[in-house]
């Protein structure tokens, strides 16, 4: 059974959405202290591995982590993200390497001695004691004096608008209140480093969205580093200052959600994260800082940003988001990249359509055109012959 003074449960949906609305968090413009080779990280994962019996789970992971960061570790079931969080709350120890807070080997600390708390996605909350006493538990057990654990309480309770509910018994409470209580909990403990294993995990879509706006005002305001657990590939892309994609035990990509999006460094992480289209093709040229990549056997040749260290005749990929690709009756005139296509399926999405358009050679693309008022040309339809534009630097080149 889990701890329950470090498990607490996911983080509250708010049942007071008008109240809340306000609170949005500010962006974290110019934030990007892994940019500066003079700050040092307040977490370090150093070549850390962790193996069950035979099989590893976490392998060889080297990672930064930045004080006031809110990080995400995201990736598909069983990659390895719960494990890193348990090694670094103390929970699980690493069969090799080392993890530092800052600057610190905690490696071999007990779970109490870490400046960490930890969140799990069961709810944990002591059933017999009020919201009140919750929150206030871990500071008791610390023996902290009674005036100091009120005034704690109080501002936990503030921040997360549960002083309404302070004399209340879990029972009592949502399940969204519920989860603001161990967010309280946590937080009024003031642990520099906040970890949360699928916080979100338990509320549907729309709780979810409120949520993360929650999750993220928190963060910002009391100044805590916060990693967080996800599969949710738009929960990370919404609340992370960065994202480290894992795949079977490694960091697979590393970056902000920006450049994960519009620069993912494989396949595999251009698949994982939005909608995209992969052309496979093998370099016919490289000249100026453009490649030219030959399509399906030479049927099309397309310009695009060479990425470092490519030779011609490599067998490469390019990744290009629907969004990035203009649709169009008539052929485009010279200078993009060009392909024609038939029409086969539109999504109507309100604002935007999605298009799926049959090239030559069977292969599906997808191109997204908003549904402007304004739009002079005809609607698109199914069995449409169309064009498919981009310009060259509008995909991203994969070696891998
Ligand atoms: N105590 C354990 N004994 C043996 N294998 C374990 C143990 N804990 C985790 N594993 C295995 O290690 C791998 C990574 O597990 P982990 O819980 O870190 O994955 P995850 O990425 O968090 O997945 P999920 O999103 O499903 O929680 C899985 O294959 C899991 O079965």
């Amino acid at each position: 059974m889990s701890d329950p003074l470090t498990a607490a449960a996911p983080i509250a949906a708010s049942s007071e959405p008008q109240a809340r609305r306000a609170r949005t968090p500010a962006p974290q413009s110019g934030f990007a202290p892994w940019k500066d080779p003079a700050k040092a990280p307040i977490v370090r994962f150093e070549n850390v591995v962790k193996r069950f019996g035979d099989f590893v789970a976490v392998k060889d992971c080297t990672l930064d982590i930045y004080e006031r960061e809110f990080f995400s570790l995201l990736g598909p079931s069983g990659c390895g993200k719960t494990t890193l969080l348990r090694m670094l709350a103390g929970f699980e120890k690493p069969t090799s390497g080392r993890i530092l807070v800052a600057g610190e080997d905690i490696t071999d600390l007990q779970p109490y001695e870490r400046p960490v708390n930890m969140m799990f996605q069961s709810y944990a909350l002591f059933p017999h004691m009020t919201v009140e006493q919750n929150i206030g538990f871990g500071l008791k057990q610390e023996g902290m004096p009674k005036d100091q654990i009120a005034t704690r309480v109080e501002e936990a309770m503030t921040m997360l608008e549960l002083n309404r509910f302070g004399k209340r018994k879990p029972h009592q409470l949502s399940g969204g209140q519920q989860q603001r209580v161990a967010l309280a909990r946590a937080i009024a403990k003031k642990p520099r480093i906040v970890l949360l294993d699928e916080p979100l995990g338990a509320l549907d879509k729309r709780l979810r969205q409120q949520a993360q706006f929650e999750l993220m005002y928190i963060q910002e305001t009391t100044g805590t580093t916060f990693i967080i657990v996800t599969h949710d590939q738009e929960e990370a892309m919404t609340v992370s200052s960065r994202i480290a994609v894992m795949d079977h035990g490694e960091f697979v990509q590393v970056a902000t959600p920006g450049d994960i999006y519009e620069a993912p460094n494989s396949r595999y992480v251009a698949n994982f994260i939005g909608d995209v289209n992969l052309f496979e093709g093998k370099v016919g040229a490289v000249s100026g800082g453009f490649v030219d990549l030959d399509w399906a056997g030479g049927r099309a040749r397309f310009k695009a940003v060479a990425p470092e260290g490519v030779s011609v005749g490599q067998d490469v990929w390019l990744s290009l988001r629907p969004e990035k690709i203009r649709i169009a009756l008539d052929k485009p005139g010279d200078g993009n990249n060009a392909v024609e296509g038939k029409v086969v399926d539109i999504g109507y999405l309100g604002s935007i359509s999605q298009y799926h358009v049959e090239l030559a050679n069977g292969e599906m693309v997808k191109a997204l055109r908003a549904n402007s008022a304004s739009t002079v040309e005809r609607p698109i339809s199914w069995e449409d012959r169309v064009w498919l534009e981009w310009p060259a630097d509008a995909g991203v080149v994969l070696t891998r």
